[in-house]
């Protein structure tokens, strides 16, 4: 489970993330939902131990992620592709991840098959398509077995197989009990994936619940979204 509370962040004068809470429980997909810039990032890599807050918390099994014995097996995480080397073959690339956090190196190809990359695990990063390289960042997510992951804008670079794939996928880790919190600016993703959704606008929740809550009186998801940041920008005016 995944609890944030009255997360703030600030970057200089400007405030990104303002007086954020919401919690993605176990058993469920819960999508995180913003236009670019709404403060998604901003508030996973809080909840990452990549920066700190200014004010709140952002807690995993109720600790924060630097208190966490075992990250790995605790958290899997995919932020910005791999960053997975060039030269690197995929292989080695786990086998680095996997022998730095002490996981035994026969995981490896576990999670290359488990991804769909069991054929090219021998195979350079530098020519990974960039949904190859999203997938290879997802099995070092799943390196530990962790009980919960986070997925910032996932399906970049996937073709619809590999969307498809990745949705049953965490669909399926989902059913398992395990936590999903999925970020992304694709209101047709999340409406196909998540059970819950918490929705970011100018780094502030205008709404979180299960799924069929927010688009209750709306004919699509994508025309809650906007009735959601409309009215958003009206309290701004
Ligand atoms: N290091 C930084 N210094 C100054 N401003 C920043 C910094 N990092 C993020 N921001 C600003 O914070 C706001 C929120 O950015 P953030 O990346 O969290 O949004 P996002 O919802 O993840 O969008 P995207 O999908 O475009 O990354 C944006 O206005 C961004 O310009």
């Amino acid at each position: 489970m995944i609890e944030v509370s009255r997360l703030v962040k600030r970057h200089g004068t400007k405030v990104v993330v303002r007086d954020v809470s919401f919690t993605a429980r176990a058993g469920r997909v819960t999508g995180f939902l913003g236009p670019n810039g709404a403060g998604k990032s901003s508030t996973l890599r809080i909840l990452l131990g990549l920066d700190s807050a200014d004010a709140g918390t952002a807690l995993i099994g109720g600790k924060p992620y630097r208190a966490l014995r075992n990250p790995l097996r605790t958290v899997g995480s995919l932020l910005e592709g791999s960053g997975a080397h060039r030269s690197r073959t995929a292989r080695g690339h786990l086998s680095w991840v996997a022998a730095s956090n002490g996981i035994p190196r026969s995981r490896v190809p576990e999670v290359l098959d488990l991804v769909g990359l069991g054929d090219v695990g021998r195979k350079r990063v530098g020519g990974f398509s960039l949904g190859m390289n999203q997938r290879l960042g997802l099995a070092a997510a799943l390196l530990g077995d962790p009980e919960v992951l986070v997925l910032d804008e996932p399906v970049n670079g996937l073709d619809p197989h590999g969307i498809r794939w990745l949705r049953e996928f965490l669909r399926a880790r989902a059913a398992t009990g395990r936590t999903v919190l999925l970020s992304s600016h694709l209101m047709s993703e999340l409406a196909s994936t998540a059970d819950d959704l918490v929705v970011i606008h100018h780094g502030e929740i205008v709404h979180s619940g299960p799924k069929g809550d927010v688009t209750t009186g709306h004919a699509s998801l994508e025309d809650a979204f906007f009735a959601l940041t409309d009215r958003e920008d009206r309290w701004d005016s």
